[in-house]
């Protein structure tokens, strides 16, 4: 199935905060694109503003300048054209596994059939079909980020839009989930845009990769991932992979080091050696 649907283009976006102690500016002068049927991570330092501009596109969050368009229409607020996965898994512990499937779409007016195959094809294709009739608390962690995404992919969106939700899963549940979650993006087809910590996590699931700064968040690289599909957990190991771990890890941490550095100077900690590195980088000795 070829996929038409689904770009993201956000063009010179800033997004900030107000907060007790003046403005906080999360985002500044961002411009990134996923195009239909890519999947792109977004990696960088805490605290670096991922969270707000997903929240932006997922209409959640209101951004102070540029533009943010999906398939060419700017966001003014959520969408079932976009479904969104965060890390706690938000189901409704009093539904099944299936009526929490089924809740888009019973809210969008699909007819109980309809509503009925839709969650039952997309459970099948997570493996857990077995489950439709289980609740929640019956369930463990990845089962129950299954059914979140699942329950996300209900109603057809042409963006999935993915905060951290592997970041509360064992490293073995998180590997598995990864696969899944490949498989299902490739049958559907559809684009992702995935917030991750793990470095690894990106490049094995990503396309593209854009690596952020620390706050204001801003785009520090934007990286191929020029490994072949589908992708198998023994490439980890490949010099292609390993090597892109460690580009990636200095970015970021290059990053870390400027933000730390920043929060203890202004916290006033001039007792702390510190000694600046070759592009002004602070490290903390
Ligand atoms: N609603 C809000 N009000 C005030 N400040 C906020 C709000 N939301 C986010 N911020 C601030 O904006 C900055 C960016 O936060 P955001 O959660 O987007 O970063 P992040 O990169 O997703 O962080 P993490 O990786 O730790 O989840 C932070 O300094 C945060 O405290």
């Amino acid at each position: 199935m070829s996929t038409v649907f689904g770009h993201i283009e956000a063009r010179d976006i800033n997004i900030s905060f107000k907060a007790r102690s003046g403005t906080v500016q999360a985002v500044q002068s961002v411009s990134l694109h996923v195009q239909p049927g890519e999947f792109v991570s977004l990696i960088g330092p805490s605290g670096c503003g991922k969270s707000s501009l997903m929240n932006a596109v997922a209409g959640f969050t209101k951004v102070n300048g540029g533009s943010l368009l999906v398939d060419g229409k700017r966001i003014s607020g959520p969408g079932s054209d976009r479904g969104v996965v965060f890390q706690q898994y938000s189901l409704f512990p009093w539904m099944t596994v299936r009526k929490n499937v089924e809740f888009g779409l019973k809210m969008k007016g699909v007819s109980q059939t309809q509503r009925q195959t839709q969650a039952r094809t997309l459970l099948g294709l997570a493996g857990l079909l077995a489950f439709e009739d289980h609740y929640p608390s019956q369930l463990s962690g990845g089962m129950k980020q299954r059914v979140g995404i699942v329950r996300a992919l209900a109603t057809s969106p042409q963006v999935l839009l993915m905060d951290e939700p592997f970041g509360a899963l064992d490293s073995q549940t998180r590997s598995v989930m990864q696969e899944i979650l490949t498989n299902m993006w490739q049958r559907l087809r559809l684009s992702v845009l995935f917030i991750t910590h793990d470095i690894e996590e990106s490049i094995f699931l990503s396309d593209r990769i854009y690596v952020m700064t620390a706050r204001p968040g801003r785009v520090k690289a934007e990286i191929a991932v020029p490994l072949p599909r589908p992708r198998k957990p023994e490439m980890m190991e490949t010099p292609e992979f390993v090597a892109l771990v460690r580009e990636i890890k200095q970015l970021i941490r290059e990053e870390s080091l400027a933000a730390m550095g920043s929060e203890l100077s202004q916290g006033g900690c001039e007792g702390l050696s510190m000694e600046v590195g070759p592009a002004g980088v602070s490290h903390v000795l």
